[in-house]
């Protein structure tokens, strides 16, 4: 994990425009928030690439897609590719319909992600690699390294991989993260908050591994730390004290875990 990385976002404040699902909005706005960005909620086609232009970094979530959000999703992409403003990419429930698979497959041929991340689930179907999937969530098992791996390859991107183990992949390196709490998969939205931590990690000058890395190794540290609360019952009371840990210093996180 590079802490500059973080203290750099908490400098710059970076805006982070979000075109993301209707379940997460509100979490993902104060989990962003917390950690020292700025978020933005704008998905009417009408202004995506407005708004896109204008913002550090683009997350495109397709948790609750509409046909007109994909639209402005594809419109925001672009805008952002035009000013290479980073794109964060979460084909949520990608593998669940066949409206899902279609629009990640029009996405990935108009925009270009700077990052894909997904569940297990979600990263074996873009590469056609059987999986166990229900709803938006990832339940099969199996090489995830090897999935990660031929994401990055196949979209030529950096692929990252989520859940009890994280795996982060670009063309060249692969890199595991285990820091985390299996409490967060009981939070909705856990991974999408993550991406939008993620996008505004990618707006520093660093390397796009330590880019990747701080921001996964940062939010598990996080969780860890919440969780550690001793009035931590279960995902309820877990929220409140993980939206403040978002906001403390990674060095702190790290010693301060028992
Ligand atoms: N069993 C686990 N142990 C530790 N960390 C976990 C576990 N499961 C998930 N995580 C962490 O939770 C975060 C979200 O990952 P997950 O794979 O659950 O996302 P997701 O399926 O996309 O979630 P959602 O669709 O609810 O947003 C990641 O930081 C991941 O490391
Ligand atoms: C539960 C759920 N359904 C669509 S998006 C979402 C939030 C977690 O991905």
């Amino acid at each position: 994990m590079n802490k500059q990385i973080i203290e750099k976002v908490r400098e710059n404040t970076p805006l982070i425009h979000h075109l993301t699902n209707q379940v997460v909005m509100n979490f993902t706005a104060n989990g962003l928030l917390s950690f020292g960005a700025a978020p933005v909620m704008a998905k009417a086609e009408e202004e995506a690439a407005d708004m896109a232009s204008t913002a550090d970094g683009v997350l495109l979530n397709i948790g609750t897609l509409t046909p007109n959000e994909l639209k402005a999703m594809i419109s925001a992409g672009k805008a952002a590719n035009q000013k290479d403003i980073p794109v964060v990419l979460d084909p949520v429930g990608v593998a669940a319909t066949s409206f899902r698979a279609d629009a990640v497959k029009q996405l990935l041929n108009k925009v270009r992600p700077t990052v894909i991340k997904g569940n297990a689930g979600e990263l074996a179907h873009l590469i056609d690699i059987p999986w166990k999937t229900k709803g938006v969530d990832s339940v099969g098992d199996g090489n995830i390294e090897e999935i990660t791996r031929q994401v990055a390859r196949t979209y030529q991107t950096t692929a990252i991989l989520t859940g009890k183990t994280d795996v982060i992949c670009t063309s060249e390196t692969t890199i595991v993260n285990k820091t985390g709490h299996p409490i967060l998969a009981k939070v909705t939205g856990a991974g999408c908050l993550l991406g939008s931590l993620l996008a505004a990690c990618l707006t520093t000058d660093d390397s796009i591994e330590e880019q990747a890395l701080t921001a996964v190794q940062f939010y598990g540290l996080a969780a860890e730390y919440a969780a550690s609360y001793e009035d931590v019952q279960a995902s309820g009371t877990f929220i409140p004290h993980f939206i403040d840990a978002l906001s403390l210093d990674a060095e702190f996180l790290k010693g301060a875990i028992v």
